[in-house]
């Protein structure tokens, strides 16, 4: 069995640190995993490991900027437009690989988790060649310092749910910048900050919610029936909850991806070793 893992998130959000811890920690529990770049802008320094299969050996976004003449926005679209048309590319590429985890480093265009085909396509092929997939989407803890923005970033995630239909993990990212403060302080605004994150980690709409008339951030009163309905829209569909995942924190990586094993029910195909398959190094593991 093979296992597809892709990171997805707006962009910024930490999806190629969070590779590469994810790999490092696969890795390191002598489990095999490969990283696979689907970034057509992505620099090569972005990677600590280097990819084993990279959309820009297809297609790069500065080619067709320079050839096609077009804007890096538009190039991007050419980008996931022209791998869609050469899905046999990808299709060659993969079927070299038996290892147990690819790792997708999916490119931030948010435009590509909400509504244009590549993704779902991508889904379907990889489905179909026998490669359990599953998404992790990250946004960042600094969306928890305003509300509205952190809303906007849950039905983002809501929405690549929708789209994409496949197991799902959403990870809210950069947790080291938000915990120090948690912890700072006297011991009642500590955990006053604490049950603020938890607020945020499993959403709660009425964060969002204010009286008739009332001015929220700034914005018109007139928001009023749409903050209401957007919140009514969250509490009839919680499908959004929120990991923590902070990079300095070995215990948030292994609950992070022991999630992910769960969610690809990874290893369920596993046959279980025969004795004289045994090394030594797997008798280590267990003291
Ligand atoms: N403090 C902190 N910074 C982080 C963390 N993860 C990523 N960053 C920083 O956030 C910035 C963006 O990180 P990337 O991993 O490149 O984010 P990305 O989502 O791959 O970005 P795009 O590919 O441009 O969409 C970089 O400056 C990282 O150093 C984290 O866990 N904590």
């Amino acid at each position: 069995m093979r296992y597809a893992v892709l990171v997805t998130g707006p962009a910024g959000a930490g999806k190629s640190t969070f590779s590469t811890a994810f790999m490092t920690h696969i890795r390191a529990s002598k489990r095999t995993a490969n990283l696979v770049n689907l970034d057509p802008a992505a620099s090569p320094e972005s990677f600590e490991y280097e990819p084993v299969i990279d959309i820009k050996d297809l297609v790069s976004l500065e080619d067709v900027m320079t050839d096609l003449e077009y804007g890096p926005n538009g190039g991007l679209v050419y980008c996931f437009e022209y791998l869609m048309e050469n899905m046999d590319w990808l299709e060659e590429e993969l079927g070299g690989f038996e290892d147990d985890y690819l790792i997708i480093d999916c490119p931030g265009q948010i435009e590509l988790y909400t509504h244009h085909p590549f993704l779902p396509t991508l889904v379907h092929n990889l489905q179909r060649l026998g490669i359990r997939v599953c998404a992790t989407y990250l946004i960042e803890s600094q969306f928890m310092e305003d509300k509205y923005k952190f809303f906007s970033g849950v039905l983002s995630a809501m929405s690549a749910m929708v789209n994409l239909e496949i197991p799902w993990i959403n990870i809210m990212s950069k947790m080291d910048l938000v915990l120090p403060q948690a912890e700072s302080g006297d011991a009642r605004n500590g955990a006053r900050k604490r049950r603020d994150i938890a607020r945020y980690l499993d959403p709660d709409p009425l964060l969002m919610a204010t009286r008739r008339g009332e001015e929220a951030n700034g914005s018109n009163p007139r928001f009023h029936a749409l903050n209401q309905a957007i919140v009514q829209l969250i509490e009839d569909h919680p499908l959004v909850s929120f990991l923590p995942l902070n990079l300095q924190d070995t215990d948030s990586i292994e609950n992070v991806v022991s999630h992910i094993d769960y969610t690809m029910q990874y290893g369920e195909d596993e046959e279980p070793k025969e004795p004289h398959d045994l090394d030594e190094g797997d008798f280590q593991d267990m003291e």
